[in-house]
């Protein structure tokens, strides 16, 4: 039997100035719908995952980043309910733009403290712990 390799999503941690957080809602009809989630997305065959990570974010939100500006930070795994899932994540405390909702998500701006008390994905706890671990460290 041929392994199926796990699905490969990349996300952002973006960081505003104030040291908050953007989170986003995952939309009925999705997995984990209701929950919030980092914005982010699938990394597609031959696409290098922050090339990917620069898309999905000026698909998702309008913002544009490069490279230089994605700090690898944490990842997370999802193998619930016959997924496989691997969740690279990146801190981004610079990009062009102001992040508003391209495709009707609702964002949140979170503070450090109180990304552990939203609902995400298994896949997120993780990361959301890493990404308080910078930012009250
Ligand atoms: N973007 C994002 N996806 C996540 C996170 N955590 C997590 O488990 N996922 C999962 O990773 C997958 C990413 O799918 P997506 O629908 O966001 O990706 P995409 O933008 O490329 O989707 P598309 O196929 O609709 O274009 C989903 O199964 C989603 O549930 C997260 O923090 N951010």
């Amino acid at each position: 039997m041929t392994p199926i390799p796990p699905l490969l999503v990349v996300c952002a941690a973006l960081i505003d100035a104030d040291g908050r957080v953007l989170l986003t809602r995952i939309p009925d009809g999705k997995p984990y719908a209701g929950a919030w989630e980092f914005p982010g997305g699938k990394v597609e065959p031959g696409e290098a995952p922050e090339s990917a990570l620069i898309r999905e974010l000026e698909e998702e939100l309008g913002i544009a980043t490069e490279e230089s500006c994605l700090a690898p930070l944490a990842f997370g795994t999802d193998t619930s309910g016959g997924r496989s899932l691997v969740l690279l994540a990146y801190a981004c405390r610079k990009w062009r733009g102001f992040p508003a909702p391209r495709e009707g998500q609702t964002l949140s701006w979170t503070l450090p403290g109180k990304l552990l008390g939203h609902d995400t994905p298994p896949a997120d706890k993780p990361i959301a712990a890493a990404v308080r671990d910078l930012l009250t460290g």
